[in-house]
């Protein structure tokens, strides 16, 4: 085995983060000591670079096969790396260093496509045969050796793939982090991570990895953020602070009926993503709020604010508190600052403080970042970097790639 050898205690690194709400890349300049689960990270700046509305489109695109181009595919995985390098120099400029300080980059980059499972075993043993659209695999763009020789350091990034490889979802991956972040030897916590797609951590009360467990709620801002852009015209990407939710009624039975998705029936692990609640999802959610209950655009927004909040409390009821016993719930993630929805959050979840990640130190718009750093962290000291009890991979394995200046 080939191992990198990284033996310095304290590092500086980026975590680069490129979510699937597709609003930006979030850079987390981390001074992280140590390694493993008792690696300690000090937050030193966050920066996010927001991506124009032309980028976001065309990245929207990229995610729809009927849209999608292979040519521009190639293109953007490299276009894009170019964009995370600015992100990456901007944020270590603001956070004061140069990039000679910098030890190391891990980014997470763009997902494109996801297959999580294997959904078709047609052709069985005969490779050639098999459809590849139906494969186990995923695609994540920004290429790692642009990155690498833009920035001159060490470039850590491509983790899903190797948890695949191992017979996992290749997703998610921050409860590895979440677990060194957050866990609490007295009081059981669940991370609730709101960007495009919601996921959740439940960390029990002195949780060992085997008793971590996590999985994709459904969908976080998605369905809202593209809703609001429809009904604007393309004028807003986003419900600022929830106002446009707030001032419209949601339609419950509407709600009742699309928590009926069999994504939310499934049992963890499971993840999801723009696959199944992207731009088709909500177009035909739009039509039929006007067409079968004469919704309005406040009650549109509404209706799809209290889908995310109403699907996040019901996994949990179904999926955590049968399991173990939650006194906290710690959200991050963009949609903490949708206040429709963490009121909504707050009133379906009585029992529990529903809080945000930041009341703990951790910038709730970076600790996807920050997680991802850690992740890198682990690569180069050759720690394993995942839980398999939250992706469902037959054993702990060292999960990335690395790219040289
Ligand atoms: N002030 C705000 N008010 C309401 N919503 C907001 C606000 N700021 C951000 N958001 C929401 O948060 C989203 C971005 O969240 P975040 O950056 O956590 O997602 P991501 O990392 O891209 O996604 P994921 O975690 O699913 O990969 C925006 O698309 C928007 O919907
Ligand atoms: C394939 C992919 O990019 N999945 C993302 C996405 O965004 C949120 C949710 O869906 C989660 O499964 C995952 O990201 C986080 C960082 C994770 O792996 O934990």
């Amino acid at each position: 085995m080939i191992r990198i050898s990284f033996d310095r205690d304290s590092a500086i690194a980026v975590g680069l983060m490129s979510g699937t709400s597709l609003d930006g890349v979030d850079a987390a300049v981390v001074r992280i000591e140590g390694g493993g689960l008792s690696a300690k990270a000090k937050l030193l700046h966050a920066y996010s670079r927001p991506y124009g509305d032309e980028l976001r489109e065309r990245l929207k695109d990229l995610c729809v096969p009927e849209r999608s181009r292979v040519d521009e595919i190639c293109g953007m995985n490299a276009l894009l790396a170019e964009i995370f390098a600015e992100a990456a120099r901007e944020a270590v400029r603001q956070a004061g260093l140069s990039m000679q300080d910098v030890d190391f980059v891990s980014s997470h980059g763009q997902t494109v496509w996801h297959i999580p499972g294997e959904r078709d075993r047609t052709g069985g043993s005969d490779l050639q045969s098999r459809d590849p659209a139906a494969v186990r695999s995923t695609l994540q763009i920004g290429d790692l050796s642009v990155l690498s020789k833009r920035l001159g350091v060490p470039v850590v990034g491509d983790f899903r793939p190797g948890d695949m490889a191992v017979g996992g979802q290749g997703a998610p991956l921050a409860p590895y982090g979440d677990l060194i972040l957050f866990r609490d030897e007295a009081r059981g916590r669940l991370l609730q991570n709101i960007g495009g797609i919601g996921n959740c951590t439940a960390l029990p009360a002195s949780a060992n990895p085997e008793d971590v467990f996590a999985f994709d709620t459904g969908p976080g801002n998605m369905v809202i953020d593209q809703a609001v852009w429809l009904l604007s015209g393309g004028r807003m990407t986003y419900d600022a602070g929830g106002a446009w939710g707030a001032s419209g009624t949601p339609c419950e039975s509407l709600v009742d009926e699309m928590l009926k998705h069999p994504f939310f029936r499934q049992a963890p692990p499971k993840s999801t993503g723009r696959e199944v609640f992207g731009k088709a999802y909500t177009a035909d959610f739009v039509e039929r709020a006007r067409r079968d209950f004469a919704l309005s655009d406040a009650d549109i927004v509404a209706t799809a604010t209290a889908f995310t909040a109403r699907s996040i409390a019901q996994s949990y009821t179904d999926f955590v508190f049968p399991r173990c016993r939650i006194d906290e719930i710690v959200v991050s993630g963009g949609g903490a600052r949708n206040a429709a929805l963490m009121e909504m959050l707050a009133e379906l979840l009585p029992e529990q403080a529903v809080c945000s990640s930041n009341e703990f130190g951790v910038d709730d718009d970076a600790k996807e970042a920050v997680i991802f750093a850690l992740l890198g962290n682990d690569f180069l000291r050759g720690v394993p970097n995942h839980l398999p009890s939250a992706t469902g991979a037959s054993r702990p394995t060292v999960l990335g790639k690395l790219a040289l200046p």
